[in-house]
């Protein structure tokens, strides 16, 4: 087996949503490709502190608040690499370069910039991804109170899971649904349905647990994501290289009085074994508590209920 190269890199965030790519300098492998700052580990070092030590060294910045994110391995001509990212929210000192490289920051989907490493790309699609994730809860609201809440709110994603409702009778509303989402910028995710997503034009197909399992290829959808609560489930949504997984649930909630709750422990210890792909923390979540799922690797919540109040 080839020696794997443990790296960390940051994501240097702007209150704007803009991240900041450096290019890679003369000398290094892929030089001129477009990276997030960062390098190996040294012996004996965390991904952490690997990352904090190179951002003094080639930047010049003292790192004050880092998330880690999305692991990414990939195998280059010259090595195995293992990526372990992190999203900077904040830091000290003037962004400088101290290896020849330039810095440029970028909108996400928007890049104007290129080559980009070739490990990166699900990393940038990741970046447009939400904080808060929602979801439907016409089940108890009803149509008419969750319709106005939907044009109230605006969320930036909705995924419209209602499983209560027969075939027809959840087309009748994803059409309603995606009409509202198209008119305000709503991205909505039809909920185990690729078909019907394609059908109607909506972003995306949200796969629950038992359907993930079950398929062998990606859906050829825009935005693919799903349900998990195991190993096993994000291990299938991997497989799959799946944009996104809602991970939980992680406190008791009244939708799934019976499974017993992961906690942040077994969220920690889930997440420790590193996805490609931004996880969300669901179950029992409010918007509050978004710095806290963050703390612990998560790229954001998904709200049920929380989300319409
Ligand atoms: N820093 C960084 N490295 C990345 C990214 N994506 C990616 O595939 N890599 C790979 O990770 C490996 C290590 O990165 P590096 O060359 O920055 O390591 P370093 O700063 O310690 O450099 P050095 O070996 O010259 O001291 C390289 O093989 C690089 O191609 C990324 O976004 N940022
Ligand atoms: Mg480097």
């Amino acid at each position: 087996m080839r020696k794997i190269t443990h790296v960390a890199a940051g994501i240097l965030l702007r209150a704007d949503g803009s991240f900041l790519l450096g290019s890679r300098p003369a000398g290094k492998p892929y030089a001129g490709y477009w990276e997030f700052p960062g390098g190996k580990l040294e012996s004996g070092e965390t991904e952490l502190a690997a990352l904090k030590r190179e951002l003094v060294e080639e930047m010049g910045i003292a790192v004050t608040a880092a998330t880690p994110w999305i692991v990414q391995t990939f195998d280059y001509p010259h090595a195995s690499v293992r990526l372990s990212f992190f999203r900077i929210s904040d830091w000290e000192g003037e962004i400088t370069a101290h290896e020849g490289q330039e810095f440029a920051w970028q909108v996400p989907g928007k890049l104007n910039v290129s080559p980009i490493l070739p490990a990166n790309g699900p990393i940038l699609r990741g970046l447009a991804l939400p904080d808060v994730m929602t979801i439907s809860n016409v089940a108890e609201l009803g149509e008419a109170a969750f319709l106005e809440a939907l044009a109230k709110n605006k969320p930036h994603w909705l995924i419209l899971r209602e499983p209560q409702l027969d075939a027809a009778q959840y087309r009748l509303l994803a059409e309603k649904v995606l009409r509202i989402c198209k008119h305000q910028q709503t991205r909505l995710m039809l909920h185990d349905d690729a078909e019907l997503a394609l059908a109607l034009g909506a972003d995306g197909v949200h796969l629950p647990a038992r359907s993930l399992l079950k398929l062998k290829k990606r859906p050829a959808l825009d935005w693919v994501g799903a349900s998990t609560h195991n190993a096993a489930e994000l291990g299938a949504a991997s497989a799959l290289s799946l944009d996104y997984a809602l991970l939980g649930h992680i406190s008791d909630t009244p939708s799934h009085p019976d499974a017993a709750p992961l906690g942040w422990d077994g969220f920690d210890a889930l997440l420790k074994q590193g996805w490609p792909f931004p996880v969300y923390a669901l179950g029992g979540m409010k918007r509050s508590d978004l710095g806290t799922a963050m703390q612990h690797g998560a790229h954001g919540v998904a709200l049920m209920r929380a989300a319409w109040v």
